[in-house]
């Protein structure tokens, strides 16, 4: 098999026109909601998607899936840019390509009983296939997500939050994908059912091999899920990096900031929480130079007018002029904030 990643996006964007409410007519704005994101996904790779809400996680997952066109750059999957005009081809590769939701209910039908609704790919995709064989491949894709026989004719207002996003992973799985995006696929539930679910993807990913594009606001289940983590901030990524890098040593100060509000695993070093300050970020406004300098604390002039670009070295990049070494590729932390990390003992 080819060792081209599964999937590379290109430096896409994808802007929308807003109309202004109040504004003259004609008056209009753009919000750049996904600015210039590049990154790639091996197979069998989990690349989680971390960021504050409204950063662009999941419009830059619908850009991957060809959901959305992109403005400019290109999205290629298995080496083939991903057609957005939704014909044969487009509908040949998103077999290949599943989406699991934050909302299982709203992913299901809830007038179809739930065997009916994972075997509901090969009624697309394999016509071929005779209905018994069908159905019997959705019995065993049940037993395969810990669901009992005796729910096949179960509807998805009679499950629990857990079984019925086990479903939607049955029928994400039924053709055998090589991706799976998962959309806060756990987010809605309980957090004892969290750890139930995460497990089973990570149990099937080893069994079935899919790579998976894993967005997650929550950095507990990114340091359960993921291979490497990219952190996004008003629409592009600002540093990557295997997870125990970017949580232990985070390098960009907002991704700094973002590791020090979640709670430390135990046994491990505190850091101090890095309060940010300045407004919330707006993708119609974005900050000239780095989009992040009005609340970053260590901005110096430069961020105000430059913006900085993705430098990438020994499996790590990062966008931030204070994570450059001068001169070199080499990255360091960012100033001044690292030297805030404090150990449980000093605090
Ligand atoms: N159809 C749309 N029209 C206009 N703006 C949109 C549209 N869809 C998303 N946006 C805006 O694009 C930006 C990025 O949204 P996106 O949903 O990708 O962020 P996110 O990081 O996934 O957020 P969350 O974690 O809250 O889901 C946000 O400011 C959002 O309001």
């Amino acid at each position: 098999m080819s060792d081209q990643p599964l999937l590379v996006a290109d430096n896409i964007t994808l802007h929308y026109a807003l109309r202004l409410p109040g504004g003259l007519w004609g008056q209009s704005a753009t919000l750049k909601a996904v600015n210039g994101v590049s990154f790639h996904l091996n197979r069998g790779e989990v690349l989680a998607l971390v960021g504050e809400s409204g950063c662009g996680k999941s419009t830059t997952a619908r850009l991957a899936l060809g959901q959305l066109a992109p403005n400019s750059g290109e999205v290629r999957f298995e080496g083939v840019p991903v057609p957005v005009d939704r014909g044969p081809e487009w509908r040949r590769l998103r077999a290949r390509m599943q989406m699991i939701y934050q909302d299982p209910l709203g992913a299901l039908d809830r007038r179809l009983p739930i065997l009916n609704q994972i075997a509901e790919p090969f009624d697309i995709h394999r016509k071929d296939m005779p209905k018994a064989e069908r159905l019997e491949r959705a019995a065993a894709l049940m037993r395969s997500v810990g669901l009992r026989a005796d729910q096949a004719t179960n509807f998805p207002h009679e499950l629990s939050g857990g079984q019925r996003q086990r479903v939607v992973i049955a029928r994400a799985l039924a053709l055998d994908p090589s991706l799976l995006v998962c959309d806060e696929p756990v987010s809605a539930l309980d957090v004892s059912i969290q750890a139930q679910v995460l497990n089973l993807l990570d149990d099937l990913r080893q069994k079935t091999g899919f790579a998976a594009l894993f967005i997650s606001h929550d950095l507990k289940v990114v340091r359960q899920m993921a291979d490497r983590v990219a952190v996004m901030y008003l629409g592009k990524i600002v540093e990557e990096g295997l997870p125990e890098e970017v949580f232990h040593n985070p390098l960009h100060p907002y991704t700094q900031a973002l590791v020090s509000a979640a709670p430390s695993p135990r046994g491990t070093t505190r850091r101090e929480r890095i309060v940010l300050s300045g407004d919330p970020p707006n993708p119609v406004n974005i900050p000239t130079g780095c989009a992040f300098h009005p609340r970053c604390p260590v901005a110096v002039a430069n961020c105000r007018k430059e913006v900085p670009q993705l430098v990438r070295d020994a499996g790590r990049a990062a966008a931030c002029h204070l994570v450059h070494t001068a001169g070199g590729s080499a990255l360091r932390p960012a100033p001044n904030l690292a030297r805030k990390q404090t150990t449980l003992e000093s605090v």
